[in-house]
Protein backbone atom coordinates (compact mmCIF):
# COMPACT_ATOMS: atom_id res chain seq x y z
CA UNK A 1 0.00 0.00 0.00
CA UNK A 2 0.93 3.46 -0.27
CA UNK A 3 1.31 3.95 3.16
CA UNK A 4 3.41 1.37 3.50
CA UNK A 5 5.58 2.30 1.52
CA UNK A 6 6.07 5.69 2.73
CA UNK A 7 7.09 3.76 6.35
CA UNK A 8 9.53 1.89 3.94
CA UNK A 9 11.05 5.03 2.63
CA UNK A 10 11.44 6.50 6.09
CA UNK A 11 12.78 3.54 7.47
CA UNK A 12 15.37 3.78 4.58
CA UNK A 13 15.83 7.30 5.57
CA UNK A 14 16.41 7.04 9.10
CA UNK A 15 19.20 5.16 8.80
CA UNK A 16 22.85 5.89 10.11
CA UNK A 17 23.90 6.70 6.49
CA UNK A 18 21.54 9.55 6.68
CA UNK A 19 22.37 11.24 9.82
CA UNK A 20 25.25 13.27 8.50
CA UNK A 21 22.38 15.45 6.49
CA UNK A 22 20.97 16.27 10.06
CA UNK A 23 23.41 15.80 12.36
CA UNK A 24 26.82 16.97 10.91
CA UNK A 25 28.80 15.94 13.84
CA UNK A 26 28.25 12.16 12.43
CA UNK A 27 31.92 13.31 10.79
CA UNK A 28 33.05 14.29 12.91
CA UNK A 29 36.71 13.70 14.64
CA UNK A 30 35.32 11.52 17.80
CA UNK A 31 32.61 9.17 16.39
CA UNK A 32 31.68 6.25 18.11
CA UNK A 33 31.45 2.79 17.63
CA UNK A 34 35.26 2.00 16.52
CA UNK A 35 36.65 -1.43 15.26
CA UNK A 36 39.72 -2.01 17.75
CA UNK A 37 42.73 -3.42 16.39
CA UNK A 38 44.04 -5.24 19.54
CA UNK A 39 47.60 -5.07 18.03
CA UNK A 40 47.33 -1.48 18.38
CA UNK A 41 46.27 -0.86 21.73
CA UNK A 42 48.54 0.81 24.56
CA UNK A 43 48.82 -0.68 28.01
CA UNK A 44 48.32 2.41 30.56
CA UNK A 45 49.69 1.61 33.37
CA UNK A 46 47.34 5.03 34.90
CA UNK A 47 44.66 3.16 34.41
CA UNK A 48 42.56 1.65 37.65
CA UNK A 49 40.27 -0.94 38.27
CA UNK A 50 36.66 -0.17 37.52
CA UNK A 51 34.10 -0.03 40.32
CA UNK A 52 30.92 -0.17 39.77
CA UNK A 53 28.44 0.27 42.43
CA UNK A 54 25.01 0.30 41.69
CA UNK A 55 21.73 0.32 43.92
CA UNK A 56 18.97 -2.36 42.57
CA UNK A 57 16.34 -0.07 44.26
CA UNK A 58 17.22 2.55 41.08
CA UNK A 59 15.78 0.97 38.81
CA UNK A 60 12.37 2.42 37.56
CA UNK A 61 11.45 1.23 34.73
CA UNK A 62 11.52 -0.50 30.99
CA UNK A 63 10.59 1.04 28.19
CA UNK A 64 10.93 0.40 24.15
CA UNK A 65 11.57 3.94 22.29
CA UNK A 66 11.38 2.70 19.26
CA UNK A 67 15.62 1.48 18.49
CA UNK A 68 16.33 0.34 21.94
CA UNK A 69 14.46 -0.97 25.14
CA UNK A 70 16.19 0.64 27.98
CA UNK A 71 15.95 0.06 31.56
CA UNK A 72 15.62 3.60 33.42
CA UNK A 73 17.38 4.13 36.78
CA UNK A 74 16.76 7.08 38.85
CA UNK A 75 19.89 9.82 38.48
CA UNK A 76 17.99 12.72 41.21
CA UNK A 77 21.00 11.10 43.48
CA UNK A 78 24.22 9.12 44.29
CA UNK A 79 22.86 5.81 44.60
CA UNK A 80 23.69 3.74 41.62
CA UNK A 81 27.41 5.35 40.48
CA UNK A 82 30.47 4.19 38.25
CA UNK A 83 33.59 5.22 39.50
CA UNK A 84 37.70 4.05 38.87
CA UNK A 85 38.77 2.80 35.57
CA UNK A 86 39.74 5.89 32.98
CA UNK A 87 37.05 7.73 35.12
CA UNK A 88 37.57 11.21 37.20
CA UNK A 89 35.01 11.74 39.54
CA UNK A 90 31.84 9.91 40.03
CA UNK A 91 29.40 9.07 36.64
CA UNK A 92 25.98 8.16 37.57
CA UNK A 93 23.73 5.29 36.08
CA UNK A 94 21.17 6.46 34.37
CA UNK A 95 20.02 3.47 31.76
CA UNK A 96 21.32 0.35 30.41
CA UNK A 97 20.10 -0.60 26.32
CA UNK A 98 20.93 -3.11 23.70
CA UNK A 99 21.81 -2.91 19.90
CA UNK A 100 21.36 -6.03 17.91
CA UNK A 101 21.61 -7.28 14.26
CA UNK A 102 18.63 -9.14 12.11
CA UNK A 103 21.07 -12.68 12.80
CA UNK A 104 22.89 -13.83 15.28
CA UNK A 105 26.07 -12.92 12.80
CA UNK A 106 26.37 -9.20 13.16
CA UNK A 107 24.82 -6.78 16.22
CA UNK A 108 27.82 -5.37 18.25
CA UNK A 109 28.24 -1.70 17.30
CA UNK A 110 32.29 -2.14 18.59
CA UNK A 111 34.07 -4.82 16.67
CA UNK A 112 37.30 -6.78 17.74
CA UNK A 113 39.55 -7.03 14.64
CA UNK A 114 37.27 -7.01 12.44
CA UNK A 115 34.96 -9.32 14.61
CA UNK A 116 31.09 -8.60 15.41
CA UNK A 117 29.86 -9.83 17.91
CA UNK A 118 25.56 -10.63 18.18
CA UNK A 119 24.67 -7.75 20.47
CA UNK A 120 25.82 -4.96 22.43
CA UNK A 121 24.74 -3.88 25.87
CA UNK A 122 25.64 -0.27 27.18
CA UNK A 123 25.45 1.28 30.91
CA UNK A 124 25.19 4.82 30.71
CA UNK A 125 26.17 7.19 33.43
CA UNK A 126 26.78 10.65 33.21
CA UNK A 127 29.21 13.22 35.41
CA UNK A 128 27.13 14.60 37.89
CA UNK A 129 30.11 15.95 39.97
CA UNK A 130 30.74 18.41 37.23
CA UNK A 131 27.49 18.84 35.58
CA UNK A 132 23.76 19.37 36.89
CA UNK A 133 21.81 16.91 34.07
CA UNK A 134 21.97 14.30 32.00
CA UNK A 135 21.41 16.51 28.76
CA UNK A 136 24.00 19.31 29.79
CA UNK A 137 27.01 16.14 30.87
CA UNK A 138 25.73 15.24 26.82
CA UNK A 139 26.99 18.35 26.05
CA UNK A 140 30.58 17.91 27.72
CA UNK A 141 33.88 16.31 26.44
CA UNK A 142 33.71 14.71 29.64
CA UNK A 143 29.78 14.38 30.03
CA UNK A 144 29.02 10.84 29.67
CA UNK A 145 30.55 7.25 30.76
CA UNK A 146 29.32 4.48 28.41
CA UNK A 147 30.55 0.58 29.55
CA UNK A 148 30.17 -1.73 26.57
CA UNK A 149 29.79 -5.24 27.35
CA UNK A 150 29.60 -7.48 24.30
CA UNK A 151 26.80 -10.78 24.13
CA UNK A 152 28.31 -14.18 22.33
CA UNK A 153 26.06 -16.40 21.15
CA UNK A 154 26.00 -19.23 23.03
CA UNK A 155 23.71 -20.78 26.34
CA UNK A 156 20.94 -18.48 27.19
CA UNK A 157 21.69 -15.80 30.21
CA UNK A 158 19.34 -16.20 33.03
CA UNK A 159 20.22 -12.78 34.22
CA UNK A 160 19.50 -11.66 30.69
CA UNK A 161 15.87 -13.40 30.98
CA UNK A 162 15.10 -10.57 33.78
CA UNK A 163 14.57 -7.59 30.44
CA UNK A 164 13.66 -10.24 27.89
CA UNK A 165 10.59 -12.05 29.27
CA UNK A 166 9.28 -8.66 29.68
CA UNK A 167 9.79 -7.71 26.44
CA UNK A 168 6.39 -9.13 25.36
CA UNK A 169 4.65 -6.04 27.54
CA UNK A 170 6.38 -3.74 25.98
CA UNK A 171 6.30 -4.12 21.99
CA UNK A 172 4.99 -1.21 20.97
CA UNK A 173 6.90 1.90 20.99
CA UNK A 174 6.57 4.24 23.34
CA UNK A 175 5.06 1.65 26.26
CA UNK A 176 6.64 1.07 29.42
CA UNK A 177 6.13 -0.68 32.17
CA UNK A 178 7.41 -0.99 36.02
CA UNK A 179 11.04 -2.33 36.27
CA UNK A 180 12.63 -2.33 39.91
CA UNK A 181 14.68 -4.64 42.05
CA UNK A 182 17.62 -5.02 39.50
CA UNK A 183 21.09 -4.68 39.72
CA UNK A 184 23.17 -4.44 36.37
CA UNK A 185 25.74 -5.80 37.49
CA UNK A 186 24.42 -8.93 37.16
CA UNK A 187 24.84 -8.63 33.53
CA UNK A 188 28.81 -7.92 33.71
CA UNK A 189 31.62 -10.39 33.05
CA UNK A 190 33.76 -12.17 35.44
CA UNK A 191 36.67 -10.00 34.44
CA UNK A 192 36.59 -6.29 34.22
CA UNK A 193 39.15 -5.69 32.21
CA UNK A 194 38.47 -3.07 29.39
CA UNK A 195 39.48 -1.16 26.25
CA UNK A 196 38.62 2.77 26.78
CA UNK A 197 38.61 5.65 24.23
CA UNK A 198 37.24 8.91 23.77
CA UNK A 199 34.04 9.20 21.39
CA UNK A 200 30.64 9.75 21.18
CA UNK A 201 27.09 8.52 21.48
CA UNK A 202 26.27 6.19 18.54
CA UNK A 203 22.63 7.35 17.98
CA UNK A 204 21.46 10.56 17.22
CA UNK A 205 22.28 13.69 18.38
CA UNK A 206 25.78 11.62 18.01
CA UNK A 207 27.20 13.96 20.79
CA UNK A 208 31.43 13.60 21.17
CA UNK A 209 30.72 13.47 25.04
CA UNK A 210 31.36 9.52 25.62
CA UNK A 211 34.42 8.41 27.56
CA UNK A 212 33.61 4.94 26.70
CA UNK A 213 34.71 1.62 28.33
CA UNK A 214 34.41 -1.34 26.78
CA UNK A 215 34.89 -4.48 28.45
CA UNK A 216 37.29 -7.10 26.40
CA UNK A 217 35.01 -10.23 28.15
CA UNK A 218 31.56 -11.28 26.55
CA UNK A 219 28.44 -12.54 28.49
CA UNK A 220 26.45 -14.95 26.70
CA UNK A 221 22.60 -14.86 25.04
CA UNK A 222 20.93 -17.49 23.06
CA UNK A 223 19.27 -16.97 20.10
CA UNK A 224 15.89 -17.51 20.99
CA UNK A 225 16.82 -14.19 23.42
CA UNK A 226 17.93 -12.60 20.36
CA UNK A 227 14.82 -13.34 18.71
CA UNK A 228 12.51 -11.56 21.29
CA UNK A 229 14.91 -8.43 21.23
CA UNK A 230 13.93 -8.37 17.47
CA UNK A 231 10.34 -9.11 17.84
CA UNK A 232 9.97 -5.61 19.31
CA UNK A 233 8.74 -2.86 17.13
CA UNK A 234 9.82 0.43 15.84
CA UNK A 235 6.44 1.19 15.19
CA UNK A 236 4.07 2.77 17.17
CA UNK A 237 0.27 1.68 18.07
CA UNK A 238 -1.44 3.70 15.26
CA UNK A 239 1.26 2.84 12.45
CA UNK A 240 1.92 -0.03 10.36
CA UNK A 241 4.25 -2.63 12.65
CA UNK A 242 7.50 -2.48 12.09
CA UNK A 243 9.95 -4.93 14.11
CA UNK A 244 13.02 -3.66 15.34
CA UNK A 245 15.23 -6.06 13.31
CA UNK A 246 18.69 -4.55 14.12
CA UNK A 247 19.41 -1.02 15.75
CA UNK A 248 23.48 -1.14 15.56
CA UNK A 249 25.95 2.01 13.54
CA UNK A 250 28.89 0.86 11.97
CA UNK A 251 31.96 1.44 13.32
CA UNK A 252 33.23 4.59 12.76
CA UNK A 253 36.99 5.86 11.29
CA UNK A 254 39.30 6.39 14.59
CA UNK A 255 40.62 9.84 12.90
CA UNK A 256 44.41 8.78 14.94
CA UNK A 257 43.02 8.46 18.39
CA UNK A 258 44.23 5.97 20.57
CA UNK A 259 42.61 3.05 22.45
CA UNK A 260 44.12 2.12 26.17
CA UNK A 261 43.96 -1.13 28.03
CA UNK A 262 43.98 -1.66 31.71
N1 LIG B 1 24.24 4.14 22.19
S1 LIG B 1 24.83 5.16 23.25
O1 LIG B 1 25.15 4.48 24.49
O2 LIG B 1 25.96 5.87 22.64
C1 LIG B 1 23.62 6.37 23.66
C2 LIG B 1 23.32 6.66 24.99
C3 LIG B 1 22.37 7.63 25.29
C4 LIG B 1 21.73 8.33 24.26
N2 LIG B 1 20.80 9.31 24.60
C5 LIG B 1 20.23 10.18 23.58
C6 LIG B 1 20.34 11.59 24.05
C7 LIG B 1 19.31 12.48 24.18
C8 LIG B 1 19.87 13.67 24.59
C9 LIG B 1 21.21 13.47 24.69
O3 LIG B 1 21.49 12.17 24.36
C10 LIG B 1 22.04 8.05 22.93
C11 LIG B 1 22.99 7.06 22.63
ZN1 LIG C 1 23.92 2.31 22.82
Amino acid sequence: SGKNKCYLLLQYFTGPAHWKEVFPVANGDRQSPIDIKTEETKYDPSLRPLNPNYDPASAKIILNNGHSTSVEFDDTVNKSVLTGGPLCGTYRLRQIHFHWGSNDEAGSEHAVDGMKYAAELHVVHWNAEKYSSFVEAARQSDGLAVMAVFLKIGECNPQLKKITDRLDTIRIKGKRALFTNFDPSCLLPKSLDYWTYFGSLTVPPLLESVIWIVLREPISVCSEQLAQFRSLLSTAEDEVACCLLRNYRPPQPLKGREVRRN
